[in-house]
């Protein structure tokens, strides 16, 4: 029985730090990321790929600003929703491409995911998930005054807007995910941590103005289709301890309690690896057999052992 692998990376890696955001940049970035995910169709592993979205959806929150008075500006959650659409096509489109080149023939489809959270969840009183562009420390304090966005540093790379990030409670459609994974197709699912939608007395949805944290996102549809294996990409090859101190060394494999543990001692910062190794504990615990840390270029190394941190129960 193949197992199923659910592939997360950041919106960053689509857009780079520094790039604009041009449809040819994200489709340049999408075009290396799906070498190596083709990499892990060759090595027998069923895959549901989900990505970040933060700059894209904080540029499409600009331009609703900027087009305010021409056209009617769209809610965020809609936003989130343009955001699956457009990653998800690029992915789709050049996933498919390359799978076709190396003589492979496996479907591959974009699933638009709704994703329940709770209204009351403080983190809509204390945004934190950073979007969209990098400013400068200046430029951002003054959109700040300016426009009353919220602004904070984001992991020495820049200052950026900040927006509610509630936790993601489930996955709506995970019942068509599993049925499409099972019938041997790849799935692009919950991208930009999935739409952030309540559920009403009702029954029915309604969405919500957030941005998920598609770390957090991933783990919680890793748990609930029952993939083997969370695989976390990112910009750095694995976890370090020290991590830029002149005392900075790799770790390549960690249990739960030690991840705990570091967590604890502040190794891993709230902003950037510390959703990651909390995503990677969650899974454990929920079930899975491992959760793996590693870089985008080394993917098929990273899932092979040769590369990356793996955490494990123990
Ligand atoms: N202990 C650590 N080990 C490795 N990377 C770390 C650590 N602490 C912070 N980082 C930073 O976290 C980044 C990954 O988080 P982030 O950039 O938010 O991920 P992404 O946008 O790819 O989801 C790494 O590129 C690295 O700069
Ligand atoms: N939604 C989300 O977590 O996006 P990034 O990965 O781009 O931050």
């Amino acid at each position: 029985m193949p197992q199923t692998v659910v592939v997360a990376f950041g919106g960053n890696a689509i857009t780079r730090p520094g790039q604009k955001g041009t449809f040819e940049e994200q489709k340049t970035n999408v075009q290396e990321t799906c070498r190596q995910l083709v990499e892990l169709v060759r090595q027998g592993y069923r895959l549901i790929l989900t990505h970040g979205n933060g700059p894209q959806v904080g540029n499409l929150l600009i331009k609703n600003e900027l087009a305010r008075d021409v056209v009617p500006a769209m809610p965020l959650d809609v936003l989130v929703a343009n955001t699956q659409a457009s990653i998800g096509y690029i992915i789709q489109q050049c996933l498919s491409f390359e799978l076709a080149r190396q003589g492979l023939k496996v479907p591959v489809v974009s699933l638009v995911t709704q994703v329940v959270v709770d209204p009351g969840d403080p983190a809509f009183y204390n945004p934190t998930k950073p979007i969209g562009p990098f400013y400068s420390e200046e430029e951002a304090k003054r959109l700040a005054k300016e426009k009353g966005y919220k602004v904070v540093e984001d992991s020495n790379r820049g200052w950026r807007r900040v927006v509610p990030s509630p936790q993601p409670l489930e996955i709506v459609e995970k019942e068509a995910i599993k049925a499409l994974v099972e019938a041997g197709v790849i799935v692009i699912a919950a991208g930009g941590g999935g739409i952030p939608v309540a559920l009403r007395p009702d029954g029915s949805l309604e969405g919500v103005e957030a941005v998920i944290d598609k770390d957090r996102a991933a783990r919680l549809l890793a748990n609930e289709v029952g993939a083997e294996i969370l695989f976390l990409l990112t910009e750095v090859d694995q976890v370090y301890l020290d991590y830029g101190r002149p005392t900075q060394r790799p770790v390549r494999r960690l249990t739960v309690a030690e991840a705990k543990k570091y967590l604890q001692e502040g190794q891993f910062p709230p902003g950037s690896m510390g959703p990651k190794i909390e995503a990677a504990i969650s899974f454990v615990e929920g079930g899975g057999e491992r959760a793996i840390i590693g870089s985008l270029a080394r993917a098929a190394e990273a899932i092979a052992g040769t590369s990356g941190t793996a955490i494990v129960a123990a």
